[in-house]
């Protein structure tokens, strides 16, 4: 019996398009500046050895660490060093309500009657803890955060890792099968199917992908998939 949602942001409670075409933008302006006014602060200069080791730039060069970041924006790179940043950038846009964050309404409703029915909520994104409990948080629909029980990002590992869903299990421990994880990304369904979880495929546009796994074209459909688990 499922007892706990994990669940996945990007392409699966909130749109794509939010991220690529509102989020990773606002990132791109505005992480210049923000890095260059908060160079000495521990949490940024921390990041930036980080995305130095990782890129191979002098860690002095302060210019060259923008453009290497810049470059990882373009390129859609989960570098936690990275989304660490970003979560701090779209937190000024979030405080200041230039940023609202987008969740579908199927997701918003079943987050709630799920919660509402003692389903534990967790969330696994590529985006920082902090990015997440912003997204949800400031949301168009209100704030989501109080149904969450508690947040993952890759500080625990990789979404396409096993390994990472088994340190989630660790962190949880439940028995792998009372676990739901949600994804649009097929090989992330397969990491967590490989930890023992059972999973379903949000595949909210085109057509249904022709498969064994449980696809579902938004959350009213995996609460059927749910309540036959
Ligand atoms: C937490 S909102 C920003 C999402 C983000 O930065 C990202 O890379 C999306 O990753 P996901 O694992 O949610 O597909
Ligand atoms: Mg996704």
């Amino acid at each position: 019996m499922i007892r706990v949602i994990l669940t996945d942001i990007e392409g699966t409670t909130s749109s794509i398009s939010f991220v690529h075409d509102v989020l990773f933008p606002f990132a791109t302006r505005h992480l210049p500046g923000f890095i260059r006014e908060h160079v000495d602060e521990p949490a940024v200069s921390e990041q930036l050895d980080e995305v130095a080791r990782v890129s191979g730039v002098d860690r002095s060069d302060l210019e060259g660490l923008i453009d290497a970041l810049s470059g990882w924006i373009r390129d859609d790179r989960k570098e936690t060093s990275l989304k660490a940043l970003q979560g701090m950038v779209w937190e000024q846009g979030y405080q200041e309500g230039e940023l609202k964050g987008h969740i579908y309404p199927d997701a918003a409703d079943y987050l709630q009657r799920w919660h509402d029915r003692g389903l534990r909520l967790f969330v696994y994104s590529s985006g920082s803890v902090k990015a997440q409990k912003l997204i949800f948080g400031f949301t168009t629909e209100g704030d989501f955060t109080p149904f969450f029980s508690g947040y993952f990002d890759t500080r625990i590992g990789g979404k396409k890792d096993a390994a990472s869903y088994r340190n989630i299990l660790g962190e949880l421990g439940v028995e792998a099968g009372t676990v739901l994880f949600l994804s649009d990304v097929e090989a992330e369904l397969e990491a967590a199917e490989s930890a023992g979880m059972k999973t379903a495929w949000l595949v909210r546009d085109g057509d249904l992908p022709e498969t064994a796994r449980h696809v579902a074209r938004n959350f009213a459909e995996v609460d059927t998939l749910l309540r036959k688990r």
